[in-house]
């Protein structure tokens, strides 16, 4: 069985909320960036034992985290030893706006994943997007490089909703699949 990581930022719990969904998609393990943007202890050994690793960050003005981004540049000591290269690579953000400029973030930690040499997973899902469709449908937000999730601006960590959440589970279990098949 392979071995996924989830690594993440959350300012306000929405985020690690989503974290805890792709984690229990991919059989996982959750890794979080504290508010001063660092991992716990032995963090930076589990990432690097990992089949796969799923970044996480909520959007903040139009990108990832700085939390986040203090981690990235952190991750500059693997990229100089190509530790990760071939590695499986997903990610995720959440914001408040349907749009919010997620797109911008996405796209940070799917480069982040090619800088390492990692093989990035895709969404993988069809849009929800005809008339009929709600809130609680898989990938809702129309998603296609990577997870997509909003979260209302005053919506409590419970109130996000439940399409996007399995829309996350569903995101993790692609990725820790593909890392298994690859694994072998
Ligand atoms: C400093 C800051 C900047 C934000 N910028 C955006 C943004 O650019 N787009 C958006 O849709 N939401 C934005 N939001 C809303 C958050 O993305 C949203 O509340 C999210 O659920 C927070 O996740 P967290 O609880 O894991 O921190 C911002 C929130 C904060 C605190």
């Amino acid at each position: 069985m392979s071995k996924t990581i989830v690594v993440y930022h959350s300012g306000y719990g929405h985020t690690k909320r989503v974290a805890e969904y792709v984690s229990e998609g991919a059989s996982g393990e959750l890794l979080a960036i504290d508010a001063e943007g660092n991992l716990p202890e032995g963090g930076w050994e589990k990432l690097q034992a990992a089949d796969a690793i799923i970044f996480g960050a909520p959007t903040y003005m139009g990108s990832p985290s700085w939390q986040f981004k203090k981690f990235a540049d952190a991750t500059s000591k693997a990229w100089f030893t190509r530790a990760w290269q071939d590695k499986v690579f997903g990610g995720f953000t959440n914001s408040a706006s349907f749009n919010g400029d997620k797109q911008v973030s996405l796209i940070a930690l799917q480069t982040l994943a090619s800088q390492h040499g990692g093989i990035w997973v895709s969404l993988g899902l069809s849009p929800a997007n005809t008339k009929a469709a709600q809130r609680t449908d898989l990938n809702n937000l129309g998603g296609s490089v990577g997870l997509l999730v909003q979260s209302p601006s005053d919506a409590s960590v419970e109130e996000i909703p439940q399409g996007d959440l399995d829309t996350a589970k569903s995101y993790g279990k692609r990725v820790a699949d593909i890392a298994g098949r690859l694994a072998k």
